[in-house]
Formats: C-alpha cells, structure tokens, sequence
C-alpha cells in the first residue's frame, strides 16, 4: 500500500483522475471500477471536464461499480446507478451497455442472489478490473463491506450497519424510505482488481484512515485489507491525514518521489 498526502481535496481528485485516465489510455480494452458517495464526485467532475477538452475517450471503457441499495428502483433519484449517470455516464461518451452497476431493485431474496452471482461473472468475463476506486466509510468499510466482512467474500447481499445507514440519511428526505441492504463487491472481489486507488477527505475520515493504515489488518476496519494488496494507492488530504503517527515520513516520501521524477535527486 502506498500512501500519499496531498493538501487539498482538489488535489486528491486531480492525482487520481491521472490514473484512471492513463488506464483508459493505455489499455485497449479497459475496465474501470467505480465508487458512490461525496468524495469521487469531484473526480468524476475532473474526468468529464478532459473529455470534453477532448484528451481522451471512454468509448472502450467497461466500468464496473462497487454497490447498489436494495429496495429502490433503478431510476429512484439515490439510487447508485441514478448516482453514476448523473456524474459521470449521461456526461461522456461511454456506452451505456458497458456500465454495471449490481442489479438491486428486486425483493426477491433469490433473485437478489442471482443477480450477485452474475455480476462476479461479468467482472471475471471482461478479464477483470484494471484499476478500482474506493472511498471509505466512517467505520472503515469499503464498498458496503461493513466491519466483520470477509477478507474472501465475493458480491453479495450485505445488511448496512447502523453508522453507515446514518451517514448516508442526508441523501434521503425525511420520512423517505432509506435502505438498509444492498448487493456489494465482495472484499475478495476488491482485492482482485488490478489496482485500486482509495481516496478520503476530510477530518470525518481521519480515524477510518488511521486504523487502514497503521491499525491491524482485521476485518473490523474492512479497508485494512488493502494493506496487502501491492498496487493499492491511498491518497489523503491534510485532514483525512491528520491522524496519522508517519504523516511526516508519508509527506517526506512524496517530495522525494516528485524529486526525483524531476530529476533532482540523482
Ligand atoms: N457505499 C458507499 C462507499 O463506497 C463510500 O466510500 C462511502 C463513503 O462516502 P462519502 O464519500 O460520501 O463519505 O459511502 C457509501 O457507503
């Protein structure tokens, strides 16, 4: 895991916009995962604004996303796939075809099943993800991995634990009816993906990076996982950081990093 502290949630977007769009550029074919929530919206606004200034297309991307909420329509304004068109799908020129999000909207236990079954195939058909983005829960989960989640766990259905469900309440009106499930990558499925790039901001987050980073790996913060995963990069702001005992030697390491790119330090 590499870890990298940018000072603004500006600056997060934009280092990883960098890698999903060296990925589209460099793969024929390739195959993107993708994250919900308030911290990749200003990725996805990064990555429209250069397509439209024409730096690269999505015409061949596949994109696969984490999760979607049980009990909601498709087309209920919080849905995720309602989410992903909004932001980045009805935005650029990718087919439509070729954007997966976990089929959710029925209450058939069974069906729910299946359709998690056929969205581990579909990822496994196109060869699998290039480079997956994660955000990060309050509680450590990625996706809707919630804590306890299995490190070996595929896409399933998931029960959303009680800080989630309050964390995500802003999007709902009161009254409105918010969901408590939802068919989620599996952890294992995560850590299949090529590469991963995780993005947090934000002093909210600052605890749930402390224990992905320097905790234990235990499935009580899911994100820990990506302690083992060799091409996973986490990319923080100040805030998001602020918690961290090797936040100088992270900060440290970056200049060095860009030094020596620059040819400075040689
Ligand atoms: N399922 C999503 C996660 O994929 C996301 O990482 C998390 C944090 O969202 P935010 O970026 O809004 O804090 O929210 C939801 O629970």
């Amino acid at each position: 895991m590499q870890v990298i502290i940018l000072p603004t949630p500006k600056d997060v977007a934009l280092y990883a916009a960098n890698r999903v769009v060296e990925v589209v550029t460099k793969n024929t074919n390739p195959v993107l995962g993708l994250a919900t929530g308030s911290t990749p919206i200003a990725l996805y606004n990064e990555l429209v604004s250069r397509h439209r200034a024409g730096e690269f297309s999505f015409q061949n991307t596949k994109t696969f996303n984490l999760d979607e909420y049980i009990g909601i329509a498709e087309s209920h304004p919080q849905s995720y796939r309602t989410f992903m068109n909004r932001h980045l799908f009805d935005l650029v020129d990718i087919d439509l075809s070729n954007t997966y999000v976990p089929l959710a909207d029925s209450l058939d236990p069974d069906v729910l099943a299946r359709n998690a079954e056929c969205y581990e195939s579909e990822i496994l058909w196109t060869g699998g993800v290039d480079l997956q983005i994660l955000g990060i829960g309050v509680n450590g989960h990625i996706g809707f991995n919630e804590p306890t989640s299995s490190f070996a766990s595929r896409t399933r259905i998931k029960t959303l634990s009680k800080s989630t469900v309050e964390a995500n309440k802003r999007f709902f009106a009161e009254g409105e009816f918010q969901p408590h499930l939802a068919i989620t990558m599996g952890i294992g499925t995560i850590l299949s993906s090529k590469s991963i790039v995780l993005m947090a901001t934000g002093k909210g987050k600052a605890q749930a990076v402390k224990d992905m980073i320097e905790g234990p790996l235990t499935s009580m913060c899911p994100a820990s996982v990506l302690q083992q995963h060799e091409k996973a990069i986490v990319i923080l702001d100040e805030e998001a950081a602020s918690l961290l005992a090797l936040h100088e030697y992270y900060v440290w390491c970056e200049e060095k990093r860009l030094q020596l790119q620059e040819g400075k330090l040689i």
